[in-house]
């Protein structure tokens, strides 16, 4: 039996996250694999304190929209979102700037509080096609996400699945008999790096 020595080995030490506020960032690119993804992260914040009015969920189109999106909500803009999670968990459209601060939001929509976020959870999908676009976008998107993280100093959990087959996506969000949610990982990966840039 071939024995993996792959994986994630969780610290020795159980960070606490009831002091943090994080943002998920999510694309509605294969949906069925982003959703569990988006539930596997939200359960490991959770299981380690993070408080639903903490954990922030807006949505992209794409992965190609990612970095732009992380960057704005690292930076500060506002975010119209619903009042609690279990509502940002379908996913609201990404809210206005500062440059349009004054726009009213939506009715049954608040604008969330302009507080910093300690960590960022990226979360695309992507798979293989019959183009180059999917590699392009990999490229494209993994540079932009690492530099977003390095030019503010906030943790961008790379979420990003870029599968070459549906199975390796499935698999990867936990949806097959032998697959493992990476979700529940980067969850983790951000309490933690969260915990260690705390403001
Ligand atoms: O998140 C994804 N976006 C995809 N494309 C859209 C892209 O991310 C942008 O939203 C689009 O190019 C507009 O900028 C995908 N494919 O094309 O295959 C994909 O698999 N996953």
């Amino acid at each position: 039996m071939s024995h993996t020595i792959k994986g994630l080995s969780e610290s020795s030490v159980k960070y606490d996250g009831s002091p943090l506020r994080v943002a998920i960032v999510h694309a509605r690119w294969n949906t069925t694999v982003i959703d569990a993804l988006v539930a596997g992260a939200v359960a490991k914040l959770k299981e380690r304190g993070v408080k639903d009015s903490n954990i922030i969920i807006q949505s992209v189109p794409g992965s190609f929209e990612l970095p732009l999106a992380c960057s704005r909500v690292i930076s500060g803009a506002h975010i119209q979102a619903a009042s609690n999670v279990t509502d940002l968990l379908g996913g609201l459209s990404f809210g206005s700037g500062n440059s349009r601060a004054g726009t009213p939001a939506p009715a049954g929509v608040v604008t969330m509080p302009n507080e910093p976020f300690d960590a960022v959870i990226a979360i695309g999908v992507l798979i293989k096609g019959s183009t180059m676009h999917f590699e392009y976008i990999c490229d494209a998107v993994s540079h932009a996400l690492m530099k977003v993280q390095l030019d503010s100093g906030v943790p961008v959990i790379f979420g990003v699945l870029t599968a070459l087959t549906d199975e390796q996506a499935l698999d990867r969000a936990g949806l097959t008999p032998t697959g493992h949610n990476h979700g529940e990982d980067w969850g983790l990966a951000a309490v933690e790096m969260g915990s260690h840039v705390r403001r």
